[in-house]
């Protein structure tokens, strides 16, 4: 059996939603007043985009064989991203076998230590990785969940992000987690307004609904014990990330602190099997939510995975789109996933990374049948509409 060779690596940049979705366009939910470190600053305190939330832009790679298949990975990244790839991660792709994955992914790892280890270095890794299992899909005309050891259940059940739950519920989906919008820097008046936000979510939504906090890293571990407090009396199923992804003492600290019917996630920002090691052995949280584009990719989260189902831990991948679908169904300490609502308003359904990429699967009421991800590879495709730009060659 002869294995195909790397032949091309190519990395764009592109502007827009896609992989970066914080680079929406005006008057988006994703970007209205929600509580993050800088809001500290007043002037940073209504727009993420206000302080560069979506300064990096989607990178697009695609790895291309001696036999023509294109392997296709996005992630945040960006122009940085593109130079990393075309300028140092292509030297150990270009002339090795596509099957090569384990060992690509410690020679780029390694190779970057001195100036990686998590941030946009690691993003661009699992976008790279991401192409990699896309590409020996396409050769092996698997889907990714195939390769992976086949999926443990036949559809996926999903929770909706975004700023209105009411209408997730409406739209099938197990709970509505939402954006905080306040923080310390907002003193009691604005915790006060966060607990009326949750208090009128849950008079719609009713008691048995998921509702949860998502604080993007903007609390102290003061805040979020009486945030957690004053949240318990409406049934808040787990706050998540209320700390910055370094204050692993905090965590630790914090879980002791809540209620104990309430879970404390995090995870999105963290990379490596190292970083989820110390939120386990610290006993930082009780749901892990890695990113499959930032944490190292597929080839890292299965190391993750394995490590948090040795800990009895569940492992829900951020919203990554069909990236981590592929995993979630594969995974039985993953019972279900997530979707980000990227419509404006959050009152429909819409791709993840619209409008990077064609035949991107989407949850219909909440759920999404194995059988919709049965193409080879990660089976989407890039528009031809977006508009890509190659900022580096090699
Ligand atoms: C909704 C949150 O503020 C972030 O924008 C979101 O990307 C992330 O934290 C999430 O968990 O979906
Ligand atoms: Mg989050």
């Amino acid at each position: 059996m002869s294995i195909p060779t790397i032949k091309h690596v190519r990395a764009y940049v592109v502007r827009g939603g896609g992989a970066d979705y914080h680079d929406q366009g005006d008057s988006h939910w994703i970007d209205d007043h929600i509580c993050t470190p800088m809001s500290k600053y007043p002037e940073y305190c209504q727009s993420r985009q206000s302080f560069g939330i979506n300064v990096l832009g989607s990178l697009v790679i695609e790895i291309e064989d001696s036999e023509g298949h294109v392997g296709l990975g996005v992630t945040t990244a960006g122009e940085i991203g593109a130079y990393i790839v075309e300028k140092h991660f292509a030297r150990f792709l270009e002339g090795a076998r596509v099957t090569d994955i384990e060992k690509l992914w410690d020679q780029m790892f390694n190779a970057s230590l001195f100036y990686g280890r998590k941030g946009v270095v690691i993003n661009t890794l699992s976008g790279v990785d991401l192409a990699l299992w896309d590409l020996l899909g396409k050769v092996r005309e698997e889907p990714v969940h195939v390769m992976l050891g086949g999926a443990v259940r036949d559809e996926l059940q999903f929770y909706a992000t975004g700023a209105r739950p009411d209408l997730a519920k409406d739209m099938g989906f197990i709970g509505g987690k939402m954006p905080l919008q306040w923080g310390p820097a907002h003193g009691d008046e604005g915790l006060k307004k966060n607990i009326e936000k949750l208090a009128e979510m849950r008079s719609r939504v009713g008691d048995d609904f998921w509702l949860m906090f998502d604080c993007w890293m903007s609390l102290n571990v003061e805040y979020a014990t009486r945030l957690a407090h004053a949240a318990q009396e409406y049934g808040l199923k787990w706050i998540e990330e209320a700390l910055p992804p370094d204050d692993y003492w905090g965590y630790a600290k914090l879980r002791q602190q809540v209620p104990s019917t309430m879970m404390v996630t995090t995870g999105e920002h963290e990379a490596t099997r190292w970083g989820f090691r110390m939120l386990m052995e610290m006993d930082c949280c009780d749901l892990i939510q890695p990113d499959v584009g930032w944490c190292g990719g597929v080839t890292e989260l299965l190391k993750i995975s394995a490590l948090a189902d040795a800990h009895g831990k569940l492992v829900v991948p951020h919203g990554s789109s069909v990236y981590s679908y592929h995993f979630v169904a594969t995974r039985h300490n993953s019972p279900f996933a997530e979707f980000l609502m990227m419509a404006p308003q959050a009152d429909k359904v819409v791709p993840m990374f619209n409008p990077l990429l064609l035949d991107e699967p989407v949850p219909v009421n909440g759920r999404l049948k194995i059988s919709e991800l049965d193409k080879p590879g990660f089976g989407v495709r890039l528009n031809p509409e977006c508009k890509l730009h190659r900022p580096y060659t090699h």
